[in-house]
């Protein structure tokens, strides 16, 4: 199997987001951050519409869908209301996440395997609008078989256990974990993608894995642009994982 050494960048805005929703403010506004990502080289932008709203509002994506350039990956949780709005957006890429209220964060993959009836007729669904759909999963190789039977062209590799891991130990054993599930997914015939918790001290590692088509980024790209502006965060952080890519 022939893997490039290209590699993209989706850009996802979320927490630009999570700033205005702490004062209910109009700003600071992920659509211009989205478009400076873009002139900065994001091959992609990402947002996740969750059930709470904490950050993204359905108004952010509606503005998305009209402004970008690039394309969208829009996350969503498997439910009837991400569904319809999904289908009324129309968006290039979903991807589905395992969502709960009360998580900090998104803390883990999607448990495909233990409902794939029920992720089988969502990807079926959302492909017919004409959306390439991924599965936000743990590079497990029972997940990304469970993949590959429910149809998902594509899937997203969580690197969120990699990025806390501690030990060099542990970081290595996360590394080989995800760096396996590329080769895996890839041997199954899937678009690889991978992301969450990535930052300017890890990422390389990750881009340096043979075969991943994409890597989302997200919280620590926004933070970083507190102290160097947005494109200046986008654009440092395309060169390190095309770097990367290219040594790797
Ligand atoms: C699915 C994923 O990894 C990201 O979209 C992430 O969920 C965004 O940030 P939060 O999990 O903090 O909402
Ligand atoms: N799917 C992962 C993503 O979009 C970004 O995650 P993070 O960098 O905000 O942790």
């Amino acid at each position: 199997m022939t893997t490039s050494n290209r590699i993209l960048l989706g850009v996802n805005i979320d927490h630009v987001a999570t700033l205005r929703q702490a004062r209910g403010t109009r700003y600071p506004d992920p659509v211009k951050a989205a478009l400076d990502a873009e002139e900065a080289g994001a091959d992609g932008i990402t947002v996740h519409l969750r059930e709470d709203r904490r950050h993204i509002q359905e108004r952010d994506v509606l503005l998305l869908k009209d402004v970008l350039q690039t394309r969208m990956n829009f996350e969503m949780g498997v439910t009837e209301e991400m569904m319809a709005f999904a289908e009324r957006i129309r968006p290039a890429h979903i991807c589905l996440v395992p969502e709960t209220r009360q998580e900090l964060t998104t803390e883990g993959g999607l448990d495909v395997a233990g409902q794939e009836e029920r992720i089988k007729a969502a990807v079926e669904r959302l492909s017919k609008i004409g959306s390439e759909v991924s599965l936000f999963i743990d590079a497990d190789e029972r997940q990304i078989a469970a993949s590959k039977r429910v149809g998902a062209p594509a899937i997203e590799l969580h690197t969120g256990r990699y990025a806390d891991a501690e030990t060099p130990t542990e970081v290595a054993e996360e590394l080989k974990r995800v760096a396996d599930g590329v080769a895996f997914g890839l041997a199954q015939g899937l678009i690889v993608n991978a992301g969450h918790g990535l930052h300017y001290h890890n990422v390389e590692a990750v881009a340096a894995i043979k075969g991943i088509n994409e890597l989302n980024i997200g919280h620590a790209l926004v933070a970083h642009a507190l102290f160097v502006g947005f494109k200046s965060a986008v654009s440092e952080m395309k060169a390190l994982i095309l770097a990367a890519a290219l040594k790797g």
